[in-house]
């Protein structure tokens, strides 16, 4: 699996609690060499929901782990009392190194941006063709989360039944995305085996405004229905629980889908634009020539004189240029 270990995160401080050397282990700390590997399928304050084998156990950070926070998707050591019985508790005492990350965007509630999902290797960005309206924009930045943290993105275009998909993927046909087309019939038929297909064997975080049919198709992918993303007041823990993450294993072992209720759009301030470049290797070497620290979005980028001398489809370097534009944020981002 790549690695992509460099993101200024708080939350990517490792934590060594078996390391020689840093710092002397005293014989009151366990050494947790018996712990238990778990996968954190949820997160609700200082509660997590962690899958160990195939029990749901549930568990709280142990106080060495520090500041440093477990995400959904997280893999995890865990101790104490693993049976998954109701209200016993155990204790997760060390997060293994993230393959990726995912912040969600800083927003009125929350003025940090926060890692929300981990070891995540593909990102559904769903959008609905019309009711409500394609957001372009919104799509870009998700793209530039994508190519960032180094996950596969994959366009699943839902409600086909209300607008015909040909006009978005024209604006996306350079970037040479995968994508899915779904419409009301596919889920009074069972019919979502395409989206199966490119989902199998991957780890799926879905993000997508409200209303866009997210809900509607996570339930059709796995077994356990998801209760809706509009969890609200009535328990008066309504806001924390529809941001929160939460992993849902497909049908036979096929992977997991990550849904993010409440996730608007990804925080792109730590964006590298050299790991966005990664994601275009046809123009990635003509950034050799480019000045130091160049954002490609600049007049003295080599870019457009590599694309000029007919290295690269100039639709490409467009596609690129609009995809960095989005670092910066706009009202409604
Ligand atoms: N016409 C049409 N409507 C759909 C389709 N998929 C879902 N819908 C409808 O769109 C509305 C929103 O669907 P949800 O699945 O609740 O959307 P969501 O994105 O999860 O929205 P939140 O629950 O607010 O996060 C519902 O009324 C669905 O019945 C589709 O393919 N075609
Ligand atoms: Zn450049």
């Amino acid at each position: 699996m790549r690695r992509y270990g460099k993101n200024p995160d708080e939350d990517d401080v490792r934590v060594r609690p078996n390391s020689r050397g840093s710092r002397p282990r005293t014989s009151i700390r366990p050494k947790h060499e018996d712990a238990a590997e778990g996968m954190v399928l949820t997160v609700d304050r200082g509660r997590l929901t962690v899958l160990v084998e195939d029990r749901e156990v549930t568990a709280m950070k142990a106080r060495e782990l520090g500041r440093k926070s477990a995400v959904v998707g997280d893999r995890v050591a865990v101790v104490g009392d693993l049976s998954g019985v109701k209200d016993t508790l155990a204790r997760i005492v060390r997060v293994e190194e993230r393959s990726s990350v995912l912040r969600r965007t800083a927003d009125d509630t929350d003025p940090y941006e926060r890692v929300v999902v981990a070891n995540a290797d593909q990102l559904a960005i769903v959008t609905a063709l019309a009711d409500p309206e394609p957001r372009p924009r919104m799509i870009d930045r998700c793209l530039v989360a994508a190519y960032d943290a180094g996950l596969r993105p994959l366009l699943v275009l839902t409600k086909s039944d209300l607008a015909p998909p040909e006009p978005l993927l024209e604006t996306y046909g350079a970037l040479d995305l995968a994508y899915v087309v779904t419409n009301r019939d596919d889920f009074l038929t069972g019919g979502v085996d395409r989206i199966r297909e490119e989902l199998a064997g991957h780890v799926t975080a879905f993000v997508g405004h409200s209303g866009v049919g997210k809900t509607t198709l996570v339930n059709a992918l796995v077994e356990r229905q998801r209760t809706t993303g509009h969890v609200n007041a009535v328990t008066g823990r309504g806001r924390h629980t529809t941001t929160s993450a939460l992993a849902l294993p497909l049908p036979g072992e096929a992977g997991w889908v990550i849904d993010t209720p409440g996730v608007r759009s990804f925080g792109l301030a730590h964006i590298d634009p050299s790991r966005v470049i990664h994601a275009f290797p046809d123009l990635e070497p003509g950034t050799e020539n480019c000045p130091r620290a160049c954002s490609h979005d600049e007049p003295d980028c080599a870019l457009d004189a590599w694309v000029a001398d007919g290295h690269a489809e100039p639709a490409r370097l467009d596609s690129l240029r609009r995809l960095l534009a989005t670092r910066e944020r706009r009202e409604g981002d």
